[in-house]
């Protein structure tokens, strides 16, 4: 069993990523984690921040040469803005005075980053945030609500999908299927071979016509000052049948990815398979039928995403994942400042425009840590090798007539 938190504030020091249960033999470098760091940094709709801050990252522990050594993972992303943050962010007491005035830099900017913030933004966590902990200032409450927090999790993401596809050679994609009212018209669902061309596409979009219509989408929010939301789809690969559990309710594969997927911020849908489609279809239609071809027994069509009775069947698993546009709207929307009870428009300083592309990066590795984590309770074992030997052993005691 894997277990794995995230600790950190957006303008705080460092984020800290910890996973329990990695087996031995797993290889990853630093450079891999940092890629994949790199990977949800991009995309279209990204704000200003994300082109000057770096994820510097530091594996503190369960590595040795490139290779995991079973004892648990500690990973490091530190903040490169943390110098200016150092005061208003400080774990340690600070004197009062040097948050509300110019801390003598002449920096009207040192100013502003100082300051109590009390006009909370609709759709964030500010206000409700400052009531439940008792805070008369949005500032801690931003700072962990933040997805800047996600940067931890794609950390932890790139090293369950080492473990996947080093154990069952499990691969994962993702992709945008919309972005606001821009949608991806081509129907294509992206293997593993589109990896590099999804990268390298602005709005993670293979078909060129959708893309260049999300991308104009994002610069006319932009313009108009607006922001955006979205729906992304990831796709698991060569994810061996049986993993999750209909014995339990939450042991279910589907109820894991989708509070998964739930657990990233600003994601309010999520749907597995054809999900809601599938609502409106007659069970002749909603189901994948089983055959038997070339020796090999499959489903004609893919329907449930991959899931059935809250286990892996063996195909492909699709989760489409619905991202709310961005709460911190440039048009800043009406509030209520909490210092005066008076009417008055959200704090905005710089945001993203859309965290849609992002989120689909953010979005795999949630799954990749949800499916490492079935996979290392069925295959559990100390190392790689040994988890490579109860998969196929399981693999091998499925009838023929069944495989
Ligand atoms: C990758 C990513 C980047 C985000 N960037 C911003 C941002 O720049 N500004 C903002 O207001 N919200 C941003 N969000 C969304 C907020 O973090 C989120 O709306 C907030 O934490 C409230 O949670 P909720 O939307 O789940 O209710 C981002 C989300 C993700 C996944
Ligand atoms: C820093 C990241 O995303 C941040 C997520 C975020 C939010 O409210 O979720 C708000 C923005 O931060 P700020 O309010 O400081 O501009 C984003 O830049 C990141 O993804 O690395």
């Amino acid at each position: 069993m894997l277990r794995w938190s995230t600790a950190g504030e957006s303008h705080g020091r460092a984020l800290i990523a910890l996973l329990e249960g990695v087996p031995a033999g797993v290889h990853l470098t630093s450079e891999e984690v940092r890629a994949a760091l790199a990977r949800r940094r991009a995309g279209y709709g990204r704000g200003a921040r994300q082109k000057w801050e770096q994820d510097e990252l530091t594996v503190l522990s369960g590595f040795r040469h490139g290779v995991s050594i079973g004892s648990p993972v500690a990973l490091e992303i530190a903040n490169s803005e943390w110098p200016k943050w150092e005061t208003v962010m400080s774990p340690d007491p600070v004197p009062r005075e040097s948050l509300l005035i110019d801390a003598g830099t002449g920096d009207e900017r040192e100013v502003a980053r100082n300051r109590p913030l009390t006009k909370p933004r609709p759709g964030h966590a500010d206000l409700t945030g400052m009531n439940k902990y008792g805070f008369d200032d949005a500032r801690p409450v931003l700072e962990r609500a933040s997805a800047r927090e996600t940067a931890a999790r794609v950390a932890l993401g790139a090293l369950a999908g080492a473990i996947n596809s080093e154990v069952a050679g499990i691969n994962v994609v993702s992709h945008v299927v919309s972005l606001g009212q821009a949608e991806d018209t081509s129907g294509y669902l992206p293997t593993p071979e589109d990896s590099e061309a999804l990268d390298a596409s602005p709005v993670r979009c293979l078909d060129p016509d959708s893309a260049q219509q999300m991308i104009d989408t994002v610069d006319e929010a932009k313009k108009a000052g607006d922001t955006l939301g979205g729906v992304i789809e990831v796709v698991l690969y060569n994810v061996p049948t049986g993993l999750g559990t209909y014995a339990t309710p939450f042991g279910r594969l589907d109820s894991q990815l989708a509070a998964a997927m739930m657990s990233i911020q600003s994601v309010k849908g999520v749907e597995i398979g054809d999900g809601f489609t599938t609502a409106r279809r007659p069970g002749s239609a909603a189901h994948d039928e089983i055959v038997r071809e070339d020796g090999r027994v499959h489903r004609v069509t893919n329907r449930a995403g991959g899931i059935e009775g809250g286990m892996s069947n063996g195909e492909p698993i699709r989760v489409r994942v619905a991202l709310k546009p961005i709460s911190t709207v440039p048009r800043a929307l009406r509030t209520i400042d909490t210092e005066t009870g008076e009417a008055a428009t959200a704090l905005h300083q710089r945001s993203d425009t859309t965290a849609v592309v992002p989120g689909a990066v953010v979005a795999e590795a949630m799954a990749s840590l949800i499916v490492a984590d079935a996979l290392t309770q069925k295959f559990g074992g100390d190392s790689v090798t040994q988890m490579q030997s109860a998969l196929a052993s399981y693999i091998g005691s499925i009838p023929e007539v069944r495989k």
